[in-house]
């Protein structure tokens, strides 16, 4: 059958009005799938697999995640339409690989033009994080005392958010000091823009009540969350995953335009 005799709207690239015979990505590809979306345990597989068959280490691919991220927001928000006087972007970064993205993404956004602040409570103590912190500090990017608690504050000093806290090994119940951050971001009005899964959502099944991200960039495939993602902007990032792994796991990722490394999803 193939891709040309494919009925209906093109699902990955376009939007509504592009159909399958008229996409460019798909009128030379046998790809005629429409992307996957993780679960948790198959997202933890892929990465596992990265890094143990193919060799990669985590700096590299965190440099590329966080590339996409900053990427993704100038993009979203460009530095011409921000409504602040100071291009202010407030990074909030967790405790894990999620909050890794966040330093590396602060880090492109000072080069973009933007000025970042950080806010890191429960920092890691691997060399890693510490060179990510290095690097920050070292380029003028302040990191915060405290996550403001009032989200009035918030609005009033950011133009957005960077929600960097949890990606997709998080579970349970959100604890300490997460918790409250949380709660400030879901009372702020400002846009928030969240790494790889909207922190606090479960991993699979999204979540109700809690932050309603207006950009979510998912990384590697998006996971099945995202299905729930209610914002304006949804991009994919982190254009590092080797063609046998994407086979491997039918990914069906979408052809990332040129040399870009993000790719905006409808
Ligand atoms: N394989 C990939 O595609 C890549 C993944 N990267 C990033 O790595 C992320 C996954 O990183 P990790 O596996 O380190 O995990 P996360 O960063 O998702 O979170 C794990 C951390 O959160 C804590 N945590 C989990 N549940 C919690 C809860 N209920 N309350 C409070 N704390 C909680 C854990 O103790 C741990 O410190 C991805 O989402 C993505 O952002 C990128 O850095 C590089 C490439
Ligand atoms: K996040």
């Amino acid at each position: 059958s193939g891709v040309l005799s494919q009925r209906g709207a093109c699902p990955v690239a376009g939007g509504p009005n592009l159909f399958y015979k008229d996409c460019p990505g798909h009128r030379l590809s046998t790809m005629a799938q429409p992307i996957k979306y993780l679960g948790q345990e198959e997202a933890q597989r892929i990465d596992e697999e990265l890094f143990t068959e193919y060799r990669f280490s985590v700096d590299q691919l965190m440099e590329l995640a966080g590339l996409s991220c900053a990427t993704a927001v100038a993009k979203a928000y460009p530095l011409d339409s921000l409504v602040k006087a100071t291009p202010s972007v407030l990074v909030v970064c967790g405790p894990g690989n999620n909050g890794g993205d966040g330093l590396v993404c602060a880090r492109h956004l000072k080069l973009f033009g933007y000025e970042p602040s950080i806010v890191y409570p429960k920092r890691s103590n691997k060399p890693l994080f510490q060179n990510l912190m290095t690097q920050c500090e070292k380029m003028d990017i302040p990191f915060l005392a405290e996550m403001p608690s009032e989200a009035e504050v918030v609005d009033e000093a950011y133009n957005l958010v960077v929600d960097a806290i949890f990606g997709f090994s998080f579970k349970g119940a959100v604890r300490e000091p997460f918790g409250a951050i949380l709660a400030t971001l879901i009372k702020a009005t400002v846009p928030i823009a969240s790494v790889d899964i909207p922190s606090g959502w479960d991993v699979e099944n999204g979540s109700s009540d809690g932050i309603q991200p207006d950009l979510l960039i998912s990384l590697t495939a998006p996971k099945k969350a995202a299905l729930h993602f209610r914002g304006r902007y949804h991009y994919l990032g982190g254009r590092f995953v080797p063609p046998a792994l994407e086979k491997k796991y039918q990914l069906n990722l979408p052809p990332y335009p040129g040399t870009e490394c993000v790719y905006q999803l409808p």
